[in-house]
């Protein structure tokens, strides 16, 4: 039976026997083999799906740790600045926690499902007049001046809880991947990955590391245009951020992998969203298909190399978002309780 990310990597996060365990047993998620990918790619492609942990995304390997570091230090009440996923996560694990949680979310710009998700565990949601980056402003400030721990990424214990996910692909895998690509909004999940394969090729737990690719959406690019986007736009809701607080780390993470950061257009990320489904049969939600968009663009480009290993993290569960699923379908027809007709609306006959 698996645990949670506490009691299975225990040894490898500041955790002790002091440190109460908030556990929804998160991680431990799917590394699917992506037969579609690998061959349009000629690679050997995984996708890592991390909608499949208990609140639908990677944002619960960072939550399991920094609300059980906050109930050790006595905290009652938690805070955090959310695109939607670490709003529906901290929401969740704070009642697990016996806490209060409150959410600053961009006004209009959170995706219903992680909308419904923060309501219905009683979290107390804020919309601000502002973007994301506002949002975390305003969430710092207000767990200096009042009693409520920040469980933003930019709580180190966040990243601490999500470089899990590299162990648990070396764990599968015998040894890190040719290439990890993976969605960068506020960095901190290029940070964590980037932190665990190190981790893990310095213990000889591995015997490489990956070069770290990652993908920005190209009207919410920060990093790649090198300067803070003001009004970032994409439909990609989960990464519109336009001043990453990890963007640093974010470079470093590239450049000491070797890797790169790059971005695709939310067309790019729609065909890649549609791919991901009709063809791989995984439903995930926009922003965590710009890293197969990504991936796609450099085969393109002939920048992978015939038989590499490449892992894309896939990093929430397609139905937080399922208006994209409906948009551009068409209306499913109504037909009566008639087997003739339906038969002839199948094509049947
Ligand atoms: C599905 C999905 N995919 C990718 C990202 C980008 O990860 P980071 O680069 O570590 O920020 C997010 C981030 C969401 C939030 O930042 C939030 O929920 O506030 C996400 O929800």
């Amino acid at each position: 039976q698996w645990r949670g990310l506490i009691e299975e990597y225990r040894d490898r996060l500041p955790v002790t026997a002091a440190t109460p365990v908030v556990t929804l047993l998160e991680g431990g998620t799917p590394l699917v083999p992506a037969q579609v990918l690998s061959e349009r790619t000629g690679c050997e492609v995984y996708l890592k799906v991390e909608g499949a942990n208990p609140t639908g995304s990677f944002k619960d390997r960072g939550m399991t740790m920094a609300i059980s570091k906050a109930k050790e230090e006595g905290a009652q009440a938690v805070i955090c600045a959310s695109t939607g996923n670490t709003s529906a996560s901290a929401a969740a694990y704070a009642v697990r926690a016996g806490m209060v949680s409150a959410v600053l979310v961009p006004q209009g710009k959170i995706a219903l499902g992680k909308m419904g998700q923060a309501l219905v565990h009683g979290a107390k949601i804020l919309q601000v007049d502002g973007n994301f980056d506002d949002c975390l402003t305003l969430a710092r400030e207000l767990s200096e001046k009042y009693p409520v721990a920040l469980v933003n990424s930019v709580n180190p214990v966040r990243i601490e809880g999500q470089k899990t996910a590299a162990f648990e692909i070396v764990d599968m895998l015998g040894d890190a991947p040719d290439i990890h690509v993976l969605p960068v909004g506020n960095a901190g999940n290029i940070t964590a990955y980037w932190k665990g394969y190190r981790e893990y090729a310095t213990d000889g737990m591995a015997a490489r590391t990956p070069r770290m690719w990652g993908f920005q959406a190209a009207g919410s690019a920060p990093i790649v245009d090198g300067a803070p986007v003001l009004k970032p736009q994409t439909i990609a809701t989960a990464i519109r951020i336009g001043n990453p607080a990890s963007w640093d780390f974010a470079l470093a993470a590239r450049d000491e992998s070797g890797g790169l950061i790059d971005k695709v257009t939310d067309r790019q990320i729609l065909a890649a969203y549609r791919l991901l489904a009709a063809q791989e049969g995984v439903f995930v939600e926009p922003a965590s298909a710009a890293s197969v968009a990504g991936l796609l663009a450099k085969a393109e480009a002939g920048l992978v190399d015939p038989g590499q290993r490449i892992v894309c993290t896939v990093t929430g569960n397609g139905l937080k978002d399922p208006d994209w699923a409906v948009a551009g379908a068409p209306q499913p027809q109504v037909v009566p309780v008639d087997p003739e007709t339906a038969a002839r609306r199948l094509g049947l006959l």
